[in-house]
């Protein structure tokens, strides 16, 4: 595996049981092949961030291990853990069931309502419970959603940009929230984002999926919670945007209004990578 981690010499978390494990994993839509072999372990309670150019197979690869792809041509191995709790960019709550039957929705036991509602508590959702999904803001769904994915005590997260459709200040909230969380229940976590600043702010390790393959994996060995100043945060972000083949004039970053992530950037055509606007007419 190549690994560009510029000047950054951080050692890897020392070594944990394994939550996930995938062998030689191969996934193809015709004839191509989008993984192209991926061999990854993420250790029991590790929080990793998954970046790469738009296209390069990150959800893909999040669906394959969320065995999501039924159907999907493939080869390889995989071993997940029993309990694992996906979260996306949209909160999917079922609009006909208040805030709290969403939480609790497919959760066995008794004491299921308890649980829901002492996760909604967690996510600052008290006093919510009889809300309906579309009387919360778009930032409340996305905490409802975290406290669905808590209550069912996952041992693995799986999340495909959960805060790509929030502003920005909604979403350093949420980022807070996230790693509040993930200290206190300590799962396992594999975050698909394009987000550099985020997956810096956030992950342990960082993995940069190029061409099918992991092609960058970086220990990110900063305290936290990481302030985004830290000229150490600023150099483990411009290592990373060079891997994704963005290149700073001077390295500076701006929280609130963050340099243009790769998949804002113009493809070689004119047009942005990132996902096609469907409000957009040159879509
Ligand atoms: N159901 C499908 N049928 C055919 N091709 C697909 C299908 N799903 C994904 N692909 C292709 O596989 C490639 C990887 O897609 P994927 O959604 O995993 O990329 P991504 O890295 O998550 O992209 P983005 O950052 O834009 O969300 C893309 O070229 C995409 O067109």
């Amino acid at each position: 595996m190549a690994t560009h981690t510029g000047g950054l010499t951080a050692p890897r978390p020392a070594v944990r049981a394994a939550a996930v494990r995938t062998t030689r994993l191969v996934r193809s839509f015709g004839d191509r092949d989008v993984l192209k072999g991926i061999d990854l372990t993420l250790g029991q309670g590790e929080f990793t961030a998954l970046l790469g150019r738009s296209g390069s197979g990150k959800s893909t690869l999040l669906r394959a291990v969320a065995r999501l792809d039924h159907g999907v041509a493939g080869s390889g191995e995989l071993h997940v853990p029993e309990r694992v709790s996906l979260s996306f960019q949209d909160s999917r709550l079922l609009p006909w069931l208040r805030v709290l039957d969403n939480v609790v929705l497919g959760v066995r036991g008794r004491d299921a309502k308890e649980r829901g509602a002492k996760a909604l508590a967690e996510v600052g959702l008290e006093g919510r419970e009889r809300s309906w999904p579309h009387e919360l803001s778009g930032g409340e769904q996305q905490r409802a959603a975290l406290a669905r994915a808590l209550v069912r005590d996952p041992e693995l997260l799986l999340a495909d940009e959960p805060f790509g459709a929030l502003d920005a200040l909604t979403r350093i909230r949420m980022h807070d929230l996230l790693r509040e969380l993930y200290e206190r229940h300590r799962p396992a976590v594999l975050l698909v984002t394009h987000d550099v600043d985020e997956a810096v702010e956030l992950a342990d390790r960082v993995l940069v999926l190029e061409d099918g393959r992991i092609a960058v994996d970086l220990a990110v060995d900063l305290p936290t919670p990481r302030s985004r100043r830290d000229p150490r945060f600023q150099e483990y972000r411009d290592t990373l945007l060079a891997a994704l083949g963005v290149h700073q004039p001077d390295g500076s970053a701006d929280p609130v209004h963050p340099d243009p992530q790769p998949a804002d950037l113009p493809a070689p055509g004119g047009r942005p990578l990132k996902d096609k606007d469907p409000h957009d007419p040159q879509d």
